[in-house]
């Protein structure tokens, strides 16, 4: 009987580089796999140019291995370099947000201080930070478990305004415009074509034809208590500095500054002048062509009707 028939599988020949001696030896620090696939067995075509990549850097403390991966993508990441072909899964659009098992990521990850020389352990740098300077200026991008996308990933048809704005994990489909004022987390991102100029949390996905406006937020769920999984439909807009804790259906629009929480009560008014119906916000999630608007008089969130209406991209800003 083959067992791994129903198993969902990847697997890619990556080059991991490691910390090289002292307490810290052993720790890997990131994998980059340049052909991840969702196949048993590794692409082996690149491995003879991994292999010349493989060298020691005493400034850094590390060392590079070419390391051959596969993995069961229903179970939990079992270590660094298998948490990092599931991130490059996920930014190579091979896989989509929240379709895989990413139980225990944070724990496998080595926080890092990303420099201009490559990966250091973070509680090294200090200490290796006078040899590394001998090499010239040392610029460190930042310190965090996870790297800048683009770094690893470049998908194609996008644009990034700020590469640091984008996490490897991030899933950006062909069509994606980033501005600099919008992020992008692993395990996140769009499906279609899409402006994202706010902030795509950790497990939203957003729908072809979606803009988030300027600053706008998409409530996240590993931190802050919130559990409710926010998801944009196709054709929706959010406005700038606008919020959601809710997912949005199809063609809606949330008024610009207005942030609705799971919990807000809302003023549905299905026709004009009718009586409105007073929900929690929880209640419309999913649902499709709704305005979301604050009264600017009463103060109070209002939910109108917006049938045959529909939000358009400017075709012009996607042609990537
Ligand atoms: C909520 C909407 C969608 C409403 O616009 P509409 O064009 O649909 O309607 P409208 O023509 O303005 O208004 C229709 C009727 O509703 C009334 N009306 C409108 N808003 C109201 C409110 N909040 N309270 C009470 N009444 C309101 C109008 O007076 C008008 O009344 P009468 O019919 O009686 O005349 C808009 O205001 C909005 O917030 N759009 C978001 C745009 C956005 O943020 N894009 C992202 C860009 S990103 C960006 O800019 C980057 C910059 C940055 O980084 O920040
Ligand atoms: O894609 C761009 O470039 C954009 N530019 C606009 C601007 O610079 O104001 C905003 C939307 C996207
Ligand atoms: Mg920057």
């Amino acid at each position: 009987m083959d067992c791994m028939t129903d198993s969902r599988v990847a697997s890619g020949l990556g080059l991991a580089t490691i910390v090289h001696s002292g307490n810290n030896a052993g720790t890997v620090l990131d994998t980059w796999f340049p052909a991840p696939a969702l196949t048993k067995e590794a692409d082996e075509s690149s491995r003879a140019a991994l292999e010349q990549l493989v060298a020691e850097d005493a400034s850094r403390n590390v060392r590079t291995e070419v390391v051959d991966v596969s993995i069961n993508l229903d179970e939990a990441p079992a270590d660094a370099s298998d948490a990092y072909l599931r991130l490059h899964l996920l930014s190579h659009t091979l896989v989509e947000p929240n379709s895989i098992n990413l139980d225990g990521l944070f724990g496998k990850l080595a926080n890092v201080a990303w420099t201009n020389f490559g990966p250091v352990l973070a509680s090294e740098i200090n200490e290796l930070s006078i040899k590394l300077r001998t090499r010239g200026h040392l610029s460190i991008s930042h310190v965090d478990k996870f790297p800048r996308m683009i770094d690893y990933v470049v998908p194609a048809g996008v644009r990034i305004g700020d590469a640091d704005r984008v996490r490897l994990g991030a899933h950006l489909a062909s069509g994606t415009t980033v501005m600099h004022e919008g992020f992008v987390n692993f395990n996140a991102g769009t499906r279609g074509t899409s402006m994202v100029e706010g902030r795509i949390s950790q497990g939203v996905i957003v729908g072809d034809g979606s803009d988030i406006g300027g600053g706008a937020s998409t409530m996240g769920t590993l931190s802050g208590g919130g559990t409710e999984r926010v998801s944009i439909g196709e054709r929706s807009l959010v406005g700038a500095e606008a919020g959601i804790g809710i997912a949005l259906g199809d063609d809606c629009v949330v008024e610009a500054g207005l942030y609705i929480t799971a919990g807000s009560r809302v003023n549905v008014i299905l026709e004009k002048g009718a009586e409105p119906k007073t929900v929690k916000a929880v209640e419309l999630s999913g649902v499709s062509n709704l305005l979301f608007r604050r009264n600017s008089l009463t103060g109070a969130i209002e939910v109108l009707p917006r049938a045959n209406n529909t939000v358009e991209l400017n075709e012009a800003l996607h042609i990537n």
